[in-house]
Parts: C-alpha cells; structure tokens; sequence
C-alpha cells in the first residue's frame, strides 16, 4: 500500500514511512492510495471470527510489506485486549462504549497500535524518536500511556492550559520519565498549529527526529475502524444495518467509520455529532469550510474549530458534497442540552453517558425521531469519571473511580507554562534534545 500526500507535492510513501514521518513534508496529511472492499461475506458472517482475526483483516491490507504478518497479528491482539461492548440503552439506542482501555477513553485502540508499530520500527533505527502530540484532553492520556518507557521515544503533549478535565490533565502531565506536558495558554487549535509547524521547520528536524501521535498521523487513525465493525459483529439487527453517531472534534474518529463503510461495512448513516464547535455540521449545511477559533465547552475532547481529518472526509468522497451529504448529517448540541440530555438518560434509562457520549446520544436521538424504522448507537468515547466535575453535579451523585487510574489521580502535575507560540516551542524542543 502506498500513500500520497493531500497536499500532492510530496512523494508517495509506504506505512513505514508514513508512520515515522506522521505527515508529508508539503504539510498534508496522508492518505491511502487504495481503500480494500473486503468480501460481502466478511460482514455478513463477521460473528465467526474473532476479535483480533476482524482488526487483522482491516489492518493488514494497509501495512502489508513493512511489518510481517505474525508480528502484526501480535500487535493487533496487544491493541485490543480489552472489551468494546455494545450497550442497549433503550429500544432503540445502543451505547458503544470505548472507555474499557487503560486510559478510559476510545484513544487507547489507535494510541497502542500506533505505539506498537513505531517500536516495530525504531528497533532498526538507531535515533531517538520524539513523538509530538496536541490534546484537546484524551489524545494525551492515550499516547502518555501507549507510549510510556518505551526505549528510544521520548514524547511531548501539548495541551491547552485550563480546557482540559482535571482527570484528563492528570492523566498527561504526572508519568515522568520519557513523557513530558507543554501546558500552552491558548486553544487546542494553537496546540495543533505549532505541533504541524514543528514538522516543517527544516532546521529543528535536521537536529530531532520528530513524529506526530495524533489522528493525522495513519497509524493512529486507521486503527481506529476496528471498534465500527467490532460493533457490527454485536448488532442483532443485521437486516437493518445501525445509524452510527459519533461525537466528533478533529474527526479521525468518524473519518475511519467512513473508511471501514467504503471498504463494505454496513451502516445506515453517519451522524457528527459536534458540541458548540459545529464547523463541519456548518459546511454540511452550507456547503461553505469556515475554520473557527475553539469555543471551550463541557464536552472539551471536542472544542477544535479547525478539525484535521475534515480533508480527508472529502477525498474520501471525491470533493462531492452531495455524496457526503447521502452518508452524513451533522448536529451541534449546546450545552445546556448535553448536560439536560445526560441527566434525562440517566434517570430514565439508568445509564450514565459522560458529556460526549451525550452529544452523541442526543444528536442520534435527532435523527431517529425523522427516520422513525431505525435504530442506531452511539459512541461513548470516554467514561464519565473523567468528566466528574461536570458530571456529579447534574446526577447529584458521585461517580465511582475505578482502580485503572485511583492512582495515578493521587500524584501531582509536572507541566512547563508555555506560549501560543511556534518559536517558544521550537526553543523548547532544541534546548531539551
Ligand atoms: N479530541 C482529541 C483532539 C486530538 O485528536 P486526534 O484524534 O487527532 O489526536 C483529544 O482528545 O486530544
């Protein structure tokens, strides 16, 4: 499989390349320059196999020639070792929950395959790795843990000061060893926008050689199709395929649940569910992009207002906005409605969404209610504890913490104060490697 940069002024790369590289020197992101359509017979007998035998079968066709097949069977069973269960919450609704990883958070599948692979890699490279990441609040946990005292990787989070949960800001800032937390007092777009600089800067990537743990890079985001067919598997209902909706930020999330559906997996429709950050539900609407500063809302993980996999949506359908308008419906939710939402569920349904989970489940809820035969789920992308101090106070209840993080949230913050500015960055990097 090769890969072509969006921005088509960069050669084409293999996975091993584009995984190292993170994103193409002429700043665009990477793209497969096939899409596998796996056999109608795949999905429609997908309860015979077993769970790594579906994220081998995705997977592979997009490594294939740059990691053998048995060490990628490994990593994919190493990825997926815990469970992604799909959750009824009412007759018509499903929960697909995403937060039984190490980190509580649907980023854990993309952040340890993604990890696994550039170990793979970095055993025939003599070179210190340093892996930059922006996090609007779960992409940092992930890939501190994912990535945590793995030799020859040294990892650098940058994160917007104060618009992370204080469960999320302990998870990326109290590791130490070879993680390190920028705490820039901007947005999560001034985050993404000096770590996408980095990779340009000929003069800092002569010195340090850098790649990128988010979604633009295609070993975290491939991976990420695994959990939509994992769902499939469990849906009852295979006569009427689900409507899918997942709450959407920098939108890899659902830019892999569009890819696993062009390679032949069956679902209704594709919901983006966004928070007051509604840029792409915007251009759905209007047909016009117009990237917007961050608005900080409850539902952080999602407060992008420039989402880096929305060029990629488009070239999955050909730059045809009617093809993606067929296939995908975008909501914004307030939130007054997320936390009214959380609160009704709860109550009505004993089940408690965190603050994403309910953007998703209320813009599902939507709809449904237009298109009274189907039946749908949602992604919950990250366990409610992690948003406790929005959470708590809308059920009145405390939210029990489980063991995976008591206590990591009992160690204190290491985190150096930095600007919204490329040059501070660039100056933090040299002086430290
Ligand atoms: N929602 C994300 C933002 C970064 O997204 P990514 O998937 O590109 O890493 C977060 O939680 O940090």
């Amino acid at each position: 499989m090769k890969y072509y940069s969006l921005n088509k002024q960069s050669p084409d790369v293999d996975f091993k390349e584009a995984t190292i590289k993170g994103q193409a020197p002429d700043k665009g992101l990477y793209f497969p320059h096939t899409i596998p359509v796996h056999e109608q017979a795949f999905f429609d007998n997908i309860e015979q196999y077993s769970n790594e035998e579906i994220a081998f079968r995705l997977i592979q066709p997009y490594v294939a020639g740059t990691i053998p097949d048995d060490a990628l069977r490994n990593i994919v069973k190493e990825t997926i070792n815990f469970s992604i269960p799909l959750v009824p919450v009412n007759e018509h609704i499903f929960s697909l929950e995403l937060f039984h990883g190490p980190t509580l958070a649907f980023k854990d599948v993309g952040a340890r395959f993604m990890s696994r692979c550039l170990g793979y890699f970095a055993k025939e490279r003599r070179e210190k790795v340093v892996v930059l990441v922006a996090t609007s609040g779960d992409t940092g946990g992930a890939v501190a843990h994912g990535f945590y005292d793995v030799p020859g990787v040294e990892v650098v989070i940058l994160y917007p000061s104060g618009k992370v949960s204080s469960v999320q800001e302990k998870q990326l800032t109290t590791l130490g060893k070879n993680i390190h937390a920028l705490e820039v007092t901007g947005t999560f777009d001034d985050c993404q926008q000096m770590v996408k600089q980095a990779f340009v800067d000929e003069e800092l990537t002569k010195k340090i050689f850098l790649t990128s743990a988010n979604s633009i890079n295609v070993a975290r985001w491939l991976p990420q199709q695994f959990y939509y067919v994992l769902a499939w598997k469990q849906w009852a209902d295979k006569k009427n395929p689900p409507v899918i909706s997942v709450p959407s930020g920098n939108f890899g999330n659902i830019c892999a649940g569009l890819l696993a559906h062009i390679s032949g997996l069956p679902v209704k429709h594709f919901i983006a569910a966004c928070n007051a950050n509604a840029v792409v539900p915007s251009f759905l609407a209007s047909g016009e992009y117009q990237p917007k500063k961050a608005i900080a809302t409850i539902s952080n993980a999602m407060d992008v207002g420039n989402p880096s996999n929305f060029v990629r949506i488009l070239e999955l359908f050909h730059h045809k906005l009617g093809d993606l308008r067929n296939v995908l419906t975008g909501y914004s939710i307030s939130d007054d409605e997320t936390r009214s939402v959380l609160k009704e569920v709860y109550q009505q349904y004993n089940y408690l969404p965190d603050p994403h989970g309910a953007v998703g489940y209320l813009a599902l809820e939507r709809y449904l209610r237009q298109h009274t035969n189907a039946k749908g789920m949602f992604l919950e992308t990250a366990h409610p504890v992690k948003f406790y101090d929005v959470v708590e106070p809308v059920i009145g209840e405390t939210v029990p913490v489980p063991d995976a993080i008591k206590e990591q949230l009992k160690l204190a913050k290491q985190s150096s104060l930095i600007a919204p500015d490329y040059d501070a960055l660039k100056a933090t990097l040299l002086d430290r490697y």
